[in-house]
């Protein structure tokens, strides 16, 4: 089982930031939530934090992840679970420092991206929520 943590960051249009995977990575140049793998012995909201941290230098307040939806999909021979959460609140700038590029996108808009499998549903599920 691979516990993956991403974040929905909505801005004042509801509009969510997503980033495309860097070329020479599985799932290159696709579109997805900025998150990444839980670390042994962290909680999902600290490790989101550290991600967001890492990927796109602004800063987030662990108990203002507001869960929002999971996915359960295969990942080659893994299975991924991957936690949704919402964060209207953050400090800084969000820039690409691992992505290859940033887009605040609709989700109505998504459609037209390619995401991984396992965020499609994901998609789905933002229309409705936000
Ligand atoms: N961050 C993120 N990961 C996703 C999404 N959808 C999806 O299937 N994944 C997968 C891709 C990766 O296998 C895993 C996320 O872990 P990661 O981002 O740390 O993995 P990675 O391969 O990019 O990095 P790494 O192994 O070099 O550390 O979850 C998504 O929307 N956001």
């Amino acid at each position: 089982m691979l516990p993956v943590v991403a974040a929905a960051l909505v801005d004042g249009e509801g509009r969510v930031l997503l980033q495309r995977r860097p070329p020479g990575k599985q799932m290159a140049d696709l579109w997805e939530f900025p998150g990444g793998k839980i670390e042994p012995g962290e909680s999902p909201e600290a490790a989101l934090a550290r991600e967001l941290a890492e990927e796109l230098a602004i800063t987030v307040d662990p108990a203002t992840a507001i869960p929002l939806t999971f996915a359960s999909a295969a990942l080659g021979q893994r299975h991924l679970l991957l936690l949704l959460y919402l964060i209207r609140d953050w400090q800084g700038e969000p820039r690409p420092l691992e992505a290859s590029a940033l887009a605040w996108v609709l989700p109505q808009d998504m459609h037209a991206l390619a995401m991984p499998p396992a965020d499609v549903p994901l998609v789905a599920m933002l229309e409705r929520l936000l």
